[in-house]
């Protein structure tokens, strides 16, 4: 990366920053490689944060499948981590993941979970498990809410027989043939996923993050704190594929035990550490074992620790000098938090890093842990909150004595609740990767860059007044 001009004496973050246009040989956006090369199995440098909020398996689940990195977050109990790095591994790979019910389950709790949207769907399941039949979600917009969905099963849709599906290609021709927007995909009269003509679509644009017995991936975080080796030995029993050391101050003495404690064990996993802003923390928790550094002090959306402790660094410059230490040191870099549009990612990825940690964003969409609510005018949105405010705080340590409890809830650095709504026109993950990933991939060739090594070599960075950041915003109502 370079400057266009000079680089300034003082910090930068992603909105101080743009990038500048260069004579490419890069016809077209679809020759683009966004493969990260950071030693995990990612396809895209996408990676959701390890927040309650966000992180659970579907959400991972669905990530995976299109080439990211999923990480559930360390304060659900190692039981839970467990079976959802299990459940992970289950998913189908080609298809799409079932949500299922019931037949006495009611529209109203369907609608909890999926919106009444074209091209989504739901399957209907016996409490014994077997298979009844599918419903598009659209029917769940046109029906009372007490309705039973076992009752709705007259406009059950047609499925699709996996014999028939011979390239993703052929799901898409198959799904136009037969005029559905969704469909469950049988097997032998077995149920094994759904699709719909957006995912057989994408299915043919990105590829899966799959580990070495074409399983989708999965990561999880631990904390420094208690015995992390018996944790990590657990999360790696049960198939986890790469994991995350994570506390809010990454560069302390705790940090750097735990890591070389979890190194000392031999898993063979990748470990991602953080959350460090300078050369000198990366290059302590690279000798202790990090082969990945979350980089990012309070960029986040749910962070209060910059106002709290005036600690942190602007991001883009936090990147840009930890992944240059890195690379000296043959390690990678994860950009954490502060990402609210695709130019921050490629802005990222410019500075230098594998891939970008996304939170808040990915906490309005359907697969985020949590169910939909609809405020007053009928707008969805999901519940978020940060891993370190009060009301984390007190779910992380609720089995403290309240002494202690208290006194770990006096040093919130997070907001404890926010409303993250569900984009109507983008409410899946999938369709803010598609937005993420068509707007990095335009960047690229802008750029002349055919990969992200590439473009880390000939982006040319400028920097900007409030107002050039602001005449780069759209107009959604005339002057
Ligand atoms: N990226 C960011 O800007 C930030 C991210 N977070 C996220 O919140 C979650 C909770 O993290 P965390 O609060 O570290 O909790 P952890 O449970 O990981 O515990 C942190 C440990 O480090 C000690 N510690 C020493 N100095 C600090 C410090 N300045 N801040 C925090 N702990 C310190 C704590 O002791 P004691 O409690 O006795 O002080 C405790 O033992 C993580 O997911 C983290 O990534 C939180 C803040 C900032
Ligand atoms: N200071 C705090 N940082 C937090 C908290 N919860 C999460 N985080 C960090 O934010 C990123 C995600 O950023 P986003 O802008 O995409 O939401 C996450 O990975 C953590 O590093 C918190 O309570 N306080
Ligand atoms: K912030």
């Amino acid at each position: 990366m370079e400057f266009y001009g000079q680089e300034p004496d003082f910090d930068l973050t992603y909105s101080d920053v743009f990038l500048v246009p260069s004579r490419s040989a890069v016809t077209s956006r679809l020759e683009v490689s966004l493969a990260p090369g950071d030693g995990t199995a990612t396809r895209i440098p996408i990676v959701s944060a390890n927040m309650n909020s966000v992180t659970g398996p579907r959400l991972a689940a669905t990530l995976a499948r299109r080439g990211g990195l999923g990480v559930l977050p360390q304060d659900m109990p190692l039981q839970d981590l467990d079976s959802a790095i299990r459940w992970v591994k289950d998913q189908p790979v080609e298809y799409d993941t079932p949500i299922e019910f019931t037949a006495d389950a009611t529209v109203a709790d369907a609608l909890l979970v999926t919106p009444a949207l074209a091209g989504h769907g739901i399957v209907l399941r016996s409490p014994a498990g077997e298979y009844l039949g599918c419903l598009p979600a659209t029917v769940l917009g046109s029906t009372p809410p007490d309705a039973k969905l076992g009752d709705l099963l007259h406009e059950r849709l047609t499925s699709i027989d996996a014999e028939d599906v011979t390239d993703p290609r052929s799901a898409f021709d198959l799904l136009v043939a037969a005029e559905l927007d969704f469909a469950p995909v049988l097997r032998h009269g077995k149920l094994i996923g759904t699709l719909s003509r957006t995912s057989a679509l994408r299915a043919t644009l990105y590829r899966p993050a799959v580990d070495a017995s074409g399983r989708l991936v999965v990561a999880a975080a631990i904390g420094i704190n208690g015995d992390v080796a018996a944790k990590a030995r657990a999360l790696a029993a049960a198939g986890v594929d790469v994991l995350v050391l994570d506390t809010a101050h990454g560069h302390q003495e705790g940090m750097l035990r735990a890591l070389a404690t979890v190194k000392s064990l031999g898993l063979g996993l990748p470990l991602v550490a953080g959350n460090v802003v300078t050369p000198v923390g990366v290059s302590d928790l690279v000798a202790a074992g990090a082969d990945i550094l979350k980089v990012g002090v309070g960029p986040g959306a749910m962070c209060t620790t910059r106002m709290m402790t005036a600690v942190g660094r602007p991001q883009f410059s936090a990147v840009l000098e930890t992944s240059a230490a890195a690379r000296d040191l043959g390690a990678h870099v994860w950009a954490d938090g502060g990402v609210r549009y695709p130019r921050d990612v490629a802005l990222a990825l410019a500075a230098g890093a594998s891939s970008v940690m996304i939170g808040s964003w990915f906490a309005g969409t359907v697969e985020a842990p949590g169910t939909l609510h609809t405020d007053a005018d009928g707008r969805l949105y999901k519940e978020s909150w940060g891993m370190a405010s009060t009301k984390a705080v007190q779910e992380r340590f609720g089995r403290l004595d309240p002494y202690e409890l208290a006194r770990k809830t006096l040093f919130a650095e997070g907001i404890s609740s926010s409303k993250i709504y569900l984009d109507p026109g983008r409410p899946s993950v999938e369709d803010l990767l598609d937005m993420i990933t068509s707007g990095v991939r335009s960047s690229f060739t802008y750029a002349g860059a055919s990969n992200v090594e590439e473009f880390r070599e000939r982006a040319l960075v400028g920097v900007q007044s409030a107002a050039g950041y602001d005449e780069g915003k759209a107009l959604p109502v005339s002057w």
